[in-house]
């Protein structure tokens, strides 16, 4: 904490956070998440990390952007954990790993590959990077609820985006490509680069966590063409939170 009681990195104090937050990777996305709450507010900016906060079913939610990799998305999950925030969802993009993915599919993520080395720094890799059960199914109803295309299964979470995107280019070509089969072998369905670090974190802090990213598929990112829309992804992510706050009020799901 600064001296006036503000996160060290998020530049939020207590009572600018409730029980849940959104978590994106870059600023610009925490406004359009924001603004599918109730009574969206800027709060803070410092660093890569914008906070928005609004409300669901009277209860305070918070958007706040992670920047990119496991080492910043440590740190706001640390910071908001800290600060009182028991749910967290991230909210992002990813590169599919099966050839019929469809362009803009959601991956509702059950667990996460943890090749990435923030983790390494919490638990030892024996420990699985798993997301939480209740968080999983809000996520899985939200799409369904949605008509949302969407698949569950394995994220894999790496430090090196072109290390993924351009294995050949670099020295540990052959490792690399070797490695990127293994995960799919294993059932991998996409890669992304933040979901292992807000798992394990969650783990060690006691946080229930869950992750929805949307595919590009592998063609999509081949071609560097544009990216799927994202409402379908911010519209699913909003509406599990909702599911995870009524469930908590008591209250039927709107
Ligand atoms: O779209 P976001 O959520 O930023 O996430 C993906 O895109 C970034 C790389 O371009 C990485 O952070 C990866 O996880
Ligand atoms: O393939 C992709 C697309 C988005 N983000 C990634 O990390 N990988």
């Amino acid at each position: 904490m600064t001296t006036e009681n503000r996160a060290h990195h998020l530049h939020l104090r207590a009572e600018d956070v409730g029980g849940y937050a959104l978590l994106p990777n870059s600023p610009e996305q925490v406004a359009p998440i924001a603004a599918r709450l109730d009574e969206p507010t800027f709060v803070a900016r410092n660093r890569e990390f914008e906070t928005w906060r609004g409300s669901l079913a009277g209860e305070t939610v918070v958007v706040t952007s992670t920047g990119v990799g496991g080492p910043s998305t440590a740190l706001a999950v640390e910071e908001l954990a800290a600060l009182g925030v028991g749910t967290m969802i991230r909210v992002g993009v990813s590169g599919s790993m099966r050839p019929n993915t469809r362009n803009g599919e959601l991956a509702v993520v059950t667990g996460a590959i943890r090749d990435e080395g923030t983790t390494k720094q919490y638990l030892p890799v024996e420990f699985p990077a798993v997301a939480t059960t209740d968080v999983v199914r809000a996520l899985q109803e939200a799409a369904a609820g949605q008509g949302v295309p969407h698949q569950c299964g394995l994220v894999h979470t790496k430090d090196s985006y072109y290390g993924e995107m351009e294995p050949e280019r670099m020295p540990l070509a052959a490792e690399l490509t070797e490695r990127l089969g293994i995960w799919r072998r294993g059932g991998a369905i996409c890669s992304e680069m933040e979901t292992a670090a807000v798992f394990i974190v969650g783990s060690v802090l006691n946080v229930r966590t869950g992750s929805v990213v949307m595919m590009w598929s592998e063609q999509a990112v081949r071609d560097g063409g544009p990216a799927p829309a994202v409402e379908p992804l911010y519209d699913t992510a909003v509406a599990a939170m909702r599911r995870l706050v009524h469930t908590a009020v008591g209250a039927g799901v709107a």
